[in-house]
Order: C-alpha cells, then structure tokens, then sequence
C-alpha cells in the first residue's frame, strides 16, 4: 500500500477540485487542501463533480500554507510540486510512497515561497505556446506515475 498523498493550494474551481476528490477516492489516496479555496467546501459543483465518491475521501483541511507546512514538516514527508516552471519531466522523477504531490491553484499557480519550500518540481512537457493543462488532469497524470513507480 501507499500512503502517497495529493495536496491543493487554494483551489478556485470547485468542478476541479470533485474531480480530483473523486480520483484519490477510487486510486484509495490521501488528499489535503491548503486554505483558502475561493469557494466553499460544500459548494454544489464540487459535489457534483465528486458524487458519492465524496463519502470515502480521507480530507485534510489546512487553515493556511503555514499550518500545511508545520504539519507536513512534523511528519518529514517529501513535498513534489508539478510546475508549469520546473524543468524535471514527472516521468524521469522517482517518487516515493510517503511523497505529497502538489498542485496550484487554477487562476495563479503557487507564490515563489511555495515554489521554494517545495523538495522537488516536475513538469508534464507541453507543446510550444501552451500555457497549462487543468489542474484535475495534472493530477491524473502525476499520480498515475508516482503510483507506477511506488505500488
Ligand atoms: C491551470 S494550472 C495554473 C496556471 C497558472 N496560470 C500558472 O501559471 O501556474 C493549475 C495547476 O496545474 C498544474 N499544472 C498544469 N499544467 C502543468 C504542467 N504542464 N506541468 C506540471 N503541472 C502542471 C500545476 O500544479 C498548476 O499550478
């Protein structure tokens, strides 16, 4: 078993948050968000989008980046932030069972002290001129590596 873990800073759109919610409760994953979504938890569209799947998501809700950071710190887990700015392709990277996997937040990505903090960044190769691809996605793409590699 992993204990492979995805974390979302101040996500904004909740569709993409209930897909994720959805994703990590059928690949059995961990999931922390880092407050403040620009919604709320209960909002129709992440329920929509998360459906009954909701019901078995093991969430964890950090009031802040701060908070986040002493609880993830306390417990010496590795932090692995994809980027549209890093330049270590998800794939060549080797993820460990116990790593977070970290994700932006839709409209601005993560703030240069989260870039930093983080142990490692990766990056799904995109074509020229592409700016992004949805965050759900990203996460797809990510944890299916991470766990190809650590299951
Ligand atoms: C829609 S994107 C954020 C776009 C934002 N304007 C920015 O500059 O970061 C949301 C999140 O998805 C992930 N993401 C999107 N495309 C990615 C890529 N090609 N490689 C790695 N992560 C990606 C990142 O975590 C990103 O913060």
């Amino acid at each position: 078993m992993t204990d492979l873990r995805i974390a979302l800073y101040q996500p904004d759109i909740p569709g993409n948050t209930g897909t994720i919610l959805r994703l990590v409760a059928c690949l059995g994953l961990g999931v922390d968000i880092i407050e403040p979504a620009g919604f709320d938890i209960s909002d129709r569209n992440l329920k929509r989008a998360g459906m009954d799947y909701l019901a078995s998501v093991t969430l964890t809700r950090h009031v802040n980046w701060n908070q986040f950071e002493t609880w993830r710190q306390s417990a010496g887990r590795r932090l692995v932030l994809a980027s549209t700015r890093a330049a270590e392709r998800y794939t060549d990277f080797t993820y460990r069972p116990d790593d977070i996997l970290l994700f932006g937040r839709e409209s601005a990505g993560v703030p240069d002290n989260v870039h930093d903090a983080a142990d490692a960044r990766v990056i799904i190769p995109m074509v020229a001129g592409q700016r992004s691809i949805n965050v759900a996605m990203s996460a797809a793409m990510i944890a299916g590596e991470a766990l190809r590699q650590v299951s």
